[in-house]
């Protein structure tokens, strides 16, 4: 039933201080130590087969939980395949890992309510994703009409406490790919919340100013979004800098500088709505370096590092914990973790690439050095 990934292209419309006066914070002679939650990851690709298999460990290493997106191919679209594919990311896992997935939905335009009930009573559903046909990877098979075809699914979404996780774009060939962000909160997202106000909604990999002031619009504990390392620390030249750089092409893809800012700020500003989703997503060196280039980019193992590195620029280490280990679980309903992670200012150097039997796999900042080295205690 689970295949393996798309070939490239598949789905696509078009083809780095000041610290903060933090409790957690110690300084062990000339080292600094920083101990917080441990942190969830509330937007992750972990593909299957092969792929799947190499990269757990990065994710499990460091975070507690993490809402596992379905845009496989074919997609997760029932509980069923959801469960199965829980069964094959636990095998997966390293043996004394306590990593726990939580699985998602693919919303289609023939999701059924009755779905959604099964999908809640589970336990095992957190969540259904919206990805508008041909946003994204393996998005084809994603809604074409959401009104007009997924009201009555939404309805039921609402009357079960599901959240909807929103891939934010819109798809029209003839909105420009800087735009389709603001767009779709314009004439899709405004509009359902206004429609469905108990429908809960997390606004995934935002990467607007745009973005920012709509979440901050709606209610507390009702709308939120997930903010990936990329959007928090490179703005749009960093695909162009020197040459094509096809590992920083994601999507949506990278804004303007002051796109940038206005989501570092609200992130350290404490808000509650914001939360830690590295939308770590990998891609076969090959499909990455190519004509035809996969959007993604694969940031699980050097994410916290990157996270920690954006709140101590800013001042803002006291609020690094609340951002990558409290808002997520308390807007999902869900308890926070328990055990703690260390993160250590030591440089370490982030490998070239990650070699498995099928390919290699280029992390997020390849051969550069890092500051803040995780372990969990
Ligand atoms: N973010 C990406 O650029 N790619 C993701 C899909 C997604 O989250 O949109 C992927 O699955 O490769
Ligand atoms: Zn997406
Ligand atoms: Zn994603």
């Amino acid at each position: 039933m689970i295949k393996s990934l798309v070939p490239p292209c598949e789905g696509l419309t078009v083809p780095i201080a000041k610290i903060g006066g933090s409790k957690q914070l110690k300084s062990k002679g000339l080292r600094m130590e920083l101990t917080i939650t441990q942190p969830d990851d509330w937007h992750l690709h972990l593909r299957d087969g092969d792929l799947l298999k190499a990269i757990v460990p990065h994710s499990a290493s460091h975070f507690g939980r993490a809402i596992v997106m379905p845009n496989l191919k074919p997609p997760i679209t029932t509980t069923a395949a959801a469960v199965v594919y829980r069964d094959f990311i636990l095998k997966a896992l390293p043996s004394d890992s306590n990593f726990t997935p939580l699985m998602t939905l693919y919303l289609t335009d023939t999701t059924s309510p009755d779905e959604i009930k099964l999908a809640k009573r589970s336990g095992v559903v957190f969540a259904v994703k919206l990805y508008p046909a041909g946003a994204t990877t393996n998005s084809q098979d994603g809604v074409t009409d959401l009104f007009g075809k997924c009201l009555p699914v939404l309805e039921e979404m609402a009357e079960q406490n599901m959240p909807l996780l929103v891939h934010g774009e819109v798809t029209d060939p003839n909105v420009d790919i800087f735009d389709r962000e603001k767009v779709f909160i314009d004439t899709v997202l405004q509009p359902l919340i206004q429609r469905l106000p108990r429908l809960k909604v997390v606004m995934e990999h935002i990467t607007t100013m745009d973005a920012v002031k709509f979440v901050e619009s709606c209610k507390e504990g009702s709308v939120a979004a997930t903010v990936t390392p990329q959007h928090l620390l490179l703005n749009r030249n960093a695909i162009f800098q020197g040459g094509l750089q096809p590992h920083n092409y994601c999507l949506p893809v990278l804004k303007r500088e002051i796109h940038r800012q206005a989501i570092v700020s609200a992130v350290t500003s404490g808000s509650k709505r914001f939360f830690l989703g590295t939308d770590s997503a990998p891609h076969e060196k090959s499909k990455k370096e190519s004509a035809c280039g996969c959007a993604g980019i694969y940031n699980a193992p050097v994410a916290l590092s990157l996270y920690a590195k954006v709140f101590e620029e800013m001042g803002a280490l006291d609020k690094l914990e609340a951002f990558t280990s409290i808002n997520g679980p308390d807007f999902y309903g869900l308890p926070r973790n328990t055990s703690k992670i260390k993160l250590n200012k030591t440089s370490w150097k982030v490998p070239e690439a990650f070699s498995f039997s099928f390919g290699d796999i280029i992390p997020m900042f390849a051969g550069n050095t890092l500051e803040w080295q995780p372990s969990l205690i």
